[in-house]
């Protein structure tokens, strides 16, 4: 029986081409960015993010990290402006981390991996659902924001204390009246570039708009993250950690940056 794709050195990134021939793309995310080579472009928008904390609909462990998702049947949760055109809805955020703080993210800067990577993604609705646009080259955007090492994040804390609750595979919980906006940095400036998504099925179909400024999590935060399982009840327990793709080749692709 052929075991699902994840982390360990047998189903791990560099054995995903087998089953997801995708991973040899043209747009494979992440990428490591350097600054110096992205291209500062004055038409960029600044970005627009809405959203009601009312939208939030639970929080899951599901083997490969966790998420909390929101009810996405109206435009109440939206990503506009940016390098996207039209409105994109708030699907679900999640984080990739290591199990040490020198790594973990999956954007890299001038090849610097930070402990921890959160993603909130979002679906253009141009397209009647997620699904539908999943697999459309301009489908999805995800803003990514990098974590860095330092004072405890206290806006972290309500989401890290729910996941006691998800310790294994398929776990869920309520999870209610959460302001994903809380754990954005205070600058928006961004760069931008068309990828993919960073686990299979590794869908060409996403913008992603990666932040500058860093949120802080410390290190006993960061060993919160540590205590999940990416096996479910019952099995052999195996540690979420190291949960992130490594950079891809950036074939070609301009990065651009919405800030001198
Ligand atoms: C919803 C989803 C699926 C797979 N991968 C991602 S990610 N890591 O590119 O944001 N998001
Ligand atoms: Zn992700």
């Amino acid at each position: 029986m052929s075991h699902g794709w994840g982390y360990e050195p047998t189903n791990g990134p560099d054995t995903w081409a087998a089953d997801f021939p995708l991973a040899n793309g043209p747009r494979q995310s992440p990428i490591n960015i350097i600054p110096k080579e992205a291209h500062y472009d004055p038409s960029l928008k600044a970005l627009k993010i809405r959203y009601d904390p009312s939208n939030t609909k639970g929080i899951l462990n599901n083997g490969h990290s966790f998420q909390v998702d929101f009810v996405d049947d109206t435009d109440s949760s939206t990503l506009t402006g940016g390098p996207i055109s039209g409105v994109y809805r708030l699907k679900q955020f999640h984080f990739h981390w290591g199990g040490s703080d020198n790594r973990g993210s999956e954007h890299t800067l001038n090849g610097i991996k930070f402990p921890c990577e959160l993603h909130l993604v979002h679906w253009n609705t141009k397209y009647p659902s997620f699904g539908e646009a999943a697999d459309k080259p301009d489908g999805l955007a995800v803003v990514g924001v990098f974590l860095k090492i330092g004072a405890a994040n206290p806006r972290l804390q309500k989401v890290l204390d729910a996941l006691d609750a998800i310790k294994t595979k398929g776990k869920q919980t309520t999870f209610a009246n959460f302001d994903p906006k809380t754990l954005l940095p205070g600058s928006l400036d961004y760069w931008t570039y068309e990828g993919s998504l960073t686990t299979p099925p590794l869908l060409e179909s996403v913008t992603w708009i990666v932040l500058k400024e860093p949120i802080s999590v410390s290190p006993a935060q960061m060993a919160k993250f540590r205590s999940l399982l990416f096996t479910g009840d019952g099995e052999a327990p195996c540690y979420m950690v190291d949960n992130y793709r490594p950079p891809q080749p950036l074939k070609g692709r301009l990065v651009r940056a919405s800030f001198k």
